[in-house]
């Protein structure tokens, strides 16, 4: 087991005369046993960083550290990592139960009994002990998957670094092999990095998560935290479905006044004190159809079983409010909202930074948000 530290990663590539910066100076610590998923949208530097915890590509500049080693000038083969990525990288003409030894069969330091014995047990583990005799192409997606998680686990590695594992599965399946690869690393207890793009997915597996945007960590935190108490409107945004709504509302006194008649009188305006305009945020979870709100027209109704999507429009403002699954307002109809104060995110019209340190007293809970969004 080990605790993973990034101290000030950096990772430039040249193309042509251009530098990019791929990961601008990272710090971040991934905790000994920890599940932690890097999140971010395509090109922020995802698998750059992992690929730099793996050994496979040379840092700029910066440290990384498995426990007390600093491994940063180590190569791959010398990090005690085991790394499983989206395509599978199966042999083909090797049957599973030499897919999942190939690894131990390269080393000289297992012999031929020790390595029945971990393929075994390892296959036990993953349920597809029927299935040692099978080449790759007769197996499902899942199945393949499973095999790939096996060559991984059956070195017992220090640490897993998996990149978008799931992503060439079917939503059913990948829903399901989500929830067996959670139980699997917490039973293994192994340090484990995992990248995606889907924030559904890091919402619903990482122990925490960290959020990248251009290279840069924009913040680490459970779920929860990460929901609730965003840095910035960035993490707001990126983290949801559908997506927070957002507005620019000037600012008088304890008044809020936006787009399309939006006003709202601050009960507790501190967070605003010295600005003339903010950015306001309220997730479609927190909203609710009211008598007497704020209005708005809706667009379309979007029934979803439990409850429906309420697409709205205010002045030049798209709005979105997750409704109860009865309530079907109909298109063109003028409706009307509220929302509690505590649910309100407020972020610096300039730096997109968070004005408030939201509480968490809405009744909308991280398990109900992601069974919901699923
Ligand atoms: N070998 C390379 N040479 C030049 N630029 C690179 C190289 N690898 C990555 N980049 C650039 O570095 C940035 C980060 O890329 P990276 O693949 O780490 O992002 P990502 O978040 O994993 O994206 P995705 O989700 O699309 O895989 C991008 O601008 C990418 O174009």
């Amino acid at each position: 087991m080990a605790e993973i530290t990034l101290d000030t990663v950096r990772k430039e590539f040249r193309d042509n005369s251009r530098t990019i910066v791929a990961v601008n100076d990272l710090d971040l610590t991934i905790r000994d046993g920890e599940f932690l998923v890097l999140v971010g949208p395509s090109g922020c530097g995802k698998t750059t960083t992992l690929r730099s915890v793996a050994g496979l590509e040379e840092v700029t500049s910066g440290t990384i550290t498995f426990g007390d080693e600093d491994v940063t000038d180590l190569r791959a083969r010398d990090r005690d990592v085991a790394m499983v990525f989206q395509n599978y990288a199966l042999y083909p003409h090797m049957n599973v139960e030499r897919n999942i030894g190939f690894g131990l069969r390269l080393s000289t330091d297992f012999d031929s009994q020790e390595i029945t014995r971990r393929v075994e047990d390892t296959a036990e583990m993953l349920g597809i002990e029927d299935l040692l005799g099978k080449k790759p192409k007769a197996l499902s997606g899942g199945q393949q998957q499973r095999v790939a998680l096996g060559r991984a686990i059956v070195r017992d590695p220090e640490v897993f670094l998996m990149d978008e594992p799931l992503s060439n599965l079917d939503a059913k399946l990948r829903a399901q092999m989500r929830t067996e690869l959670q139980e699997l690393q917490h039973e293994l207890d192994v340090t484990t990095v995992y990248v995606t793009h889907d924030q559904t997915e890091a919402m619903a597996m990482g122990d925490r998560i960290a959020i990248m945007n251009d290279g840069e960590l924009q913040q680490v935190g459970t779920a929860e935290e990460v929901y609730r108490t965003p840095n910035n409107e960035f993490v707001a945004n990126f983290i949801g479905s559908p997506s927070i709504n957002l507005l620019t509302a000037t600012v008088e006194n304890d008044r809020l006044t936006g787009p399309g008649g939006f006003s709202y009188e601050l009960s507790d305006p501190a967070p605003v004190e010295g600005y003339d305009r903010v950015r306001v945020g309220i997730r479609p979870e927190d909203m609710t159809l009211v008598e007497d709100g704020i209005d708005a027209s809706v667009t379309v109704v979007e029934q979803m079983g439990n409850e429906n999507f309420c697409y709205m429009e205010m002045g030049e403002v798209d709005l979105t409010a997750r409704i109860d699954a009865s309530l079907r307002p109909s298109p063109g109809e003028t409706v009307e909202f509220g929302f509690e104060e505590t649910a309100l995110y407020l972020f610096d019209p300039e730096t997109g930074e968070s004005l408030k340190t939201m509480t968490d007293e809405t009744d909308v809970s991280i398990e109900d948000y992601v069974t919901q969004t699923e």
